[in-house]
């Protein structure tokens, strides 16, 4: 189609665009001064944290700025484009107070990696890993600060792999963070003809079934451990095609072939922040919390029942509950996933946990933060 002749600029127009700029250019050296402001501000705050011994981040105060600032938005900025662009600043502000090392599943162009950086900011030391249980490790060991690892994702469901070490390890929860999932079919070549196999992290292949059945019926399905693993192999043959993000297609260098193929349009993964808990408090209370627990109770008529007594005797609302096997030598014996709205400094919250811990042959909070602030 041809392109419609565009009028060329008057001489008014470029005035005007001049003007405007110069205006542009004025406010940019308003807002780097008011910037570094505010870094110094976080910088003093910093200091006043090493005399206390304390830790530099704190994410109820981050998600109380984000959600002051969503609050008090005149526009025309979106109010959406607020958090992204105070978690960069906030994370800058941090990376002058210490470094802050981040362990995620990697490598480079996973969805982990995205929402660590969406979470964090980009001034943070990267820790990539090679599983879940390495996160885990290489934080508990110290090595990095804080880990992210999925927990859920909203086509597949818990991701048992992460479920089943936050019952068994000490880390616990700070902060939750969720991200859109937006998988890619990606390869050397730009077509569909002869792909023998589609490698990719499980969930991605199970996110992905009903496109595959469509679309590659016969291509085998070979599960790695991270989508950026498979982008890494089908960059290195052509008869290999990965699921993964925007992000890997360029990491590696390879076509989207076809995008957007999760069979749920709204594809979303939640993460968890973890961290040890002799090293960082238990977030304070910010208004809108979540408490994560993982339970278990006696096998006998109505223990289930019991359970969610305590909560609805004290108003608490229950976000999620989820069940995985106790591996208790085939009992049939589960452990409970409980998300619940609220802090345990909230009196009604706290009433309701004490309760409900009476009734369970086992109780472990997993952590207490802040919910999601997009
Ligand atoms: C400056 C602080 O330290 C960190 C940086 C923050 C910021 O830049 O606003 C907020 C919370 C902390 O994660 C603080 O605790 O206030």
């Amino acid at each position: 189609m041809a392109e419609t002749p565009k009028e060329s600029p008057t001489p008014a127009q470029d005035h005007a665009l001049a003007g405007l700029r110069d205006q542009i250019d004025a406010v940019d050296r308003e807002l780097l001064k008011l910037l570094n402001q505010r870094a110094a501000l976080a910088q003093a705050v910093g200091g006043i944290k090493k005399q206390q011994g304390s830790l530099v981040f704190r994410p109820e105060r981050e998600a109380a700025v984000i959600a002051g600032l969503k609050a008090h938005n005149p526009g025309p900025l979106q109010s959406d484009t607020i958090a992204p662009i105070w978690r960069e600043i906030m994370s800058a502000c941090r990376a002058l107070e210490t470094p802050t090392r981040v362990a995620y599943l990697g490598p480079a162009g996973t969805f982990s990696e995205q929402a660590s950086l969406g979470f964090f900011g980009s001034s943070i030391v990267r820790v990539p890993c090679t599983s879940i249980d390495e996160v885990f490790r290489v934080t508990s060991a110290g090595a990095a600060d804080f880990g992210v690892v999925p927990v859920e994702n909203s086509t597949e469901g818990g991701v048992a792999r992460t479920l089943d070490l936050l019952l068994s390890t000490p880390l616990f929860i700070v902060a939750e963070t969720s991200l859109f999932v937006r998988h890619n079919l990606l390869r050397v070549r730009n077509d569909l003809a002869e792909i023998e196999a589609v490698v990719a992290h499980p969930q991605a292949l199970a996110q992905c079934q009903g496109w595959l059945a469509q679309h590659l019926p016969h291509a085998e399905r070979r599960p790695v451990s991270s989508n950026a693993e498979g982008a890494r192999l089908a960059a290195q043959d052509a008869k290999l095609a990965a699921i993964a993000s925007d992000r890997a297609s360029s990491e590696y260098g390879l076509h989207i072939v076809a995008p957007a193929i999760q069979d749920d349009a709204h594809n979303r993964t939640r993460f968890a922040v973890l961290t040890q808990p002799e090293l960082h408090p238990s977030p304070r209370a910010s208004g809108r919390d979540c408490t994560s627990l993982v339970v278990s109770v006696l096998n006998r008529p109505g223990a289930l029942h019991d359970l969610v007594v305590p909560l609805k005797t004290h108003g608490v609302s229950m976000t999620r509950f989820e069940s995985r096997p106790a591996r208790s030598g085939g009992q049939w014996e589960y452990y409970f996933y409980i998300d619940l709205q609220g802090h345990p400094d909230e009196a009604h919250v706290a009433r309701a946990l004490k309760e409900l811990r009476d009734c369970c042959a086992f109780f472990k909070v997993l952590g207490t933060y802040p919910l999601d602030t997009h």
